[in-house]
C-alpha cells in the first residue's frame, strides 16, 4: 500500500476541510489545518476534535492530540507532502488559496483542490507546477463516505495520479479517476437530481418530505435530493449549479427557490434551516 505523506496540510477547516483532516489523522498522518483567522482556526480544531471523539466512542484508535495543529499562516505547509484546499466554492477564493499554498510548499509536494465543480485546468492555469496539481473531491459527511473522486487535469502527471489514488486507499476510501469535465462525474449527476427536485417543490408536485421519500424508498437512495441539498449546503449547491450553467446552459439554471433561500441565509443544516428545520448542526 502507498505510504501517506508524514504531514498533510488542509487550507479551510470548515465542514469538508475538518472531515478531510479527520480522515488523514485516523490513517496516521500529522495534519496542519490553516484557517483565515485565529477564531476560525479554533473552530476548525473543535470540528476535527468532535469528529475524533465520535470515532473514539466507536472504539476506533485515535491519534495523539499533537498530531493535529491549526493556525493561520500557510508557512506551516513547508513540511507537507500533500496540501488540500477546501475553501468556499468560489473561483477567485480558490485561485488565491492555491497561490498561497504553492508559495509555501516544497517543489515535490502534491497540491489538491476539493472543489465540487470548478475546472481543475482553469485552477491549474495560474499555477507554477500544474503537473503536481489535481482534484481530490471528498464527499459529505467525509467519515461516512467511501468515495474520493480523483480529478485529473491535462497537466497532472500519471505519477501524481498514482500517488493520490494510493493515498485515497491508504485512508480507507475508494478512488474513481475522472478527467476534468464540468461537474466531474458526481456533481453533474447529483446536482441535476437536486435542481429537478427543487423545481418539483416550486411547482407543488409534492412536499419536500414526499419527494425525498420517493427517492429513498423507490430508488433506495440513502437520502432524498432535498435532504442531501440541506446536508451539502444550499450555498454550495448554488455555486455548483452556477458553474454548470456556464458550461451546459439552461438545464442547470438554479431555480428561484434555491436563490431565494440562499439570499435569506437558509443554507441547510449548517444554519438550522433549508428545505427542512435542523436542530443538530
Ligand atoms: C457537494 C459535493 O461536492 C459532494 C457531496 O458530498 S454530495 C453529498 C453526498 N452525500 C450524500 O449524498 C449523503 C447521503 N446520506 C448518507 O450517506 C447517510 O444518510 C448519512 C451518512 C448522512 C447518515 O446516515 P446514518 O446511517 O444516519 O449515518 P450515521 O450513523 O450518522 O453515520 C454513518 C457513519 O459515519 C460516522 N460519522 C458520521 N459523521 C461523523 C462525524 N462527523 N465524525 C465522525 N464520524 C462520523 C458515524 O459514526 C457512522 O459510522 P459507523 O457506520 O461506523 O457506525
Ligand atoms: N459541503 C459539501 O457537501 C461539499 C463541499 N465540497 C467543496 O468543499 C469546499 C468547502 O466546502 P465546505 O466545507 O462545505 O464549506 P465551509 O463553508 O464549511 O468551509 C469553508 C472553510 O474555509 C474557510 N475559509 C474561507 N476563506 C478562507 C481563507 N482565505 N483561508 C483559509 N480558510 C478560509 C472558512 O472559514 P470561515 O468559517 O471563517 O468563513 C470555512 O471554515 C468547496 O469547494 C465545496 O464545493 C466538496 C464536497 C462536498
Amino acid at each position: 500500500m502507498t505510504t501517506l505523506p508524514e504531514t498533510v496540510g488542509v487550507l479551510g477547516g470548515g465542514r469538508m476541510g475538518a472531515g478531510i483532516a479527520h480522515a488523514f489523522l485516523l490513517a496516521g498522518a500529522r495534519v496542519h489545518v490553516v484557517e483565515r483567522d485565529a477564531e476560525s482556526a479554533d473552530a476548525a480544531r473543535e470540528r476535527v476534535q468532535t469528529a475524533l471523539a465520535r470515532s473514539a466512542q466507536k472504539g476506533i484508535e485515535i491519534p495523539d492530540a499533537d498530531d493535529l495543529t491549526t493556525g493561520v499562516g500557510t508557512d506551516a505547509f513547508a513540511d507537507a507532502g500533500l496540501v488540500i484546499e477546501a475553501v468556499p466554492e468560489d473561483r477567485a477564493f480558490k485561485l488565491d488559496a492555491l497561490a498561497r499554498i504553492e508559495g509555501a510548499v516544497r517543489d515535490d509536494a502534491v497540491v489538491a483542490s476539493n472543489t465540487s465543480s470548478i475546472s481543475i485546468d482553469a485552477l491549474a492555469g495560474a499555477m507554477r507546477r500544474p503537473q503536481r496539481f489535481l482534484g481530490l473531491h471528498f464527499f459529505n459527511p467525509v467519515p461516512a463516505s467511501a468515495l474520493v473522486e480523483v480529478v485529473t487535469g491535462v497537466a497532472t502527471t500519471p505519477e501524481v495520479v498514482r500517488a493520490a489514488t494510493g493515498w485515497v486507499e491508504a485512508i480507507g476510501k475508494t478512488a474513481v479517476v475522472v478527467r476534468d469535465a464540468p461537474g466531474f462525474a458526481s456533481s453533474r449527476l447529483g446536482v441535476a437530481l437536486g435542481l429537478e427536485a427543487i423545481r418539483m417543490l416550486e411547482e407543488g408536485v409534492a412536499s419536500a418530505h414526499d419527494i425525498d421519500t420517493a427517492m429513498e424508498l423507490g430508488y433506495r437512495h440513502p437520502m432524498g435530493p432535498l435532504r442531501t441539498t440541506d446536508i451539502v449546503g444550499l450555498d454550495v449547491r448554488l455555486g455548483i449549479a452556477e458553474e454548470l450553467e456556464r458550461a451546459f446552459g439552461a438545464r442547470f439554471t438554479p431555480p428561484a427557490l434555491l436563490r431565494d433561500l440562499v439570499a435569506q441565509g437558509h443554507l441547510g443544516r449548517k444554519t438550522g434551516r433549508g428545505f427542512y428545520e435542523w436542530s443538530e448542526r
